[in-house]
């Protein structure tokens, strides 16, 4: 797979309109998330559009619920022919593995291939000390996110989203066939943001990330395009 293909961008709009300019305004693009701010702002919309230009698409729905809420919306999601979904670790293992059957049935009742469903372990917005005083998790961060994806990996679930700091170990302990996503990734001239876990994308696909997630550093610039090549420059 070329560098190009190991980006995601996310399109973190609020509006058809803005989103449609910023795939316009990528066509190197080929696999684009649709998150939160644009699902909740607009539904499905931009789903059809984005498969009629042969695009991948991650839907970054980010479930976490009772496992019969997460099944109910697998099979909805599933049904939109995605490549990608989001379930928290953290709705635990019934959540899981009902989202594993959940996807099937929907793709299956929609005729489409079902998404991969990879599991959130450790938000990159957040670092050690959150975890420790605010979510009274007693574990070390690396040690919690490692402890997420084997419990994905256990339900059945395709992969995780790490941060590139705890990719290498995911891996290590994971294997070569669990998919694993990395946002919190910043080119060495970009911004951190609210990001807390970061690599550069080279350090984040050298410790074994497939995907690299790239929000601002390429969308908020004043020329995507341009700061989408950069980055992919600096890859090869
Ligand atoms: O699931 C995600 O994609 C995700 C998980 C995570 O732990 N951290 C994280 O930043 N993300 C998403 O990755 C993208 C990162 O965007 P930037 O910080 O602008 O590069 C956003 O769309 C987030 O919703």
């Amino acid at each position: 797979m070329s560098v190009t293909d190991r980006i995601i961008v996310p399109l973190d709009v609020s509006t058809e309109t803005e989103a449609v300019a910023l795939i316009d305004s990528l066509p190197q693009v080929s696999f684009w998330k649709v998150g939160l701010e644009l699902f909740v702002s607009t539904g499905p919309t931009l789903l059809p559009m984005l498969k009629e230009r042969n695009k991948r698409i991650f839907l970054d729905l980010k479930l976490h619920d009772i496992p019969n809420t997460v099944a109910g919306a697998c099979r909805a999601a599933a049904r939109y022919g995605v490549d990608l979904l989001t379930i928290h670790a953290t709705a635990g293992r019934s959540a899981l593995k009902g989202a594993v059957e959940a996807v099937r049935e929907g793709a299956a009742t929609a005729n489409v291939e079902p998404p991969k469903p990879i599991a959130i372990t450790v938000l990159t917005s957040l670092n050690s000390r959150d975890l420790a005083f605010d979510l009274k998790i007693p574990l070390e961060l690396p040690e919690y996110a490692l402890q997420m994806a084997l419990l994905a990996q256990e339900s059945g679930m395709a992969g995780a989203v790490c941060s590139p700091k705890e990719v290498a170990q995911l891996r290590r302990v994971c294997g070569d066939d669990f998919l694993l996503v990395c946002p919190g990734v910043r080119p060495t001239w970009a911004n951190l943001g609210d990001q807390r876990r970061a690599t550069t994308p080279a350090d984040a696909l050298k410790a074994g990330a497939d995907y690299l997630v790239i929000g601002r550093p390429i969308t908020a610039s004043e020329d995507p395009a341009a700061a989408f090549d950069r980055i992919c420059e600096e890859l090869t």
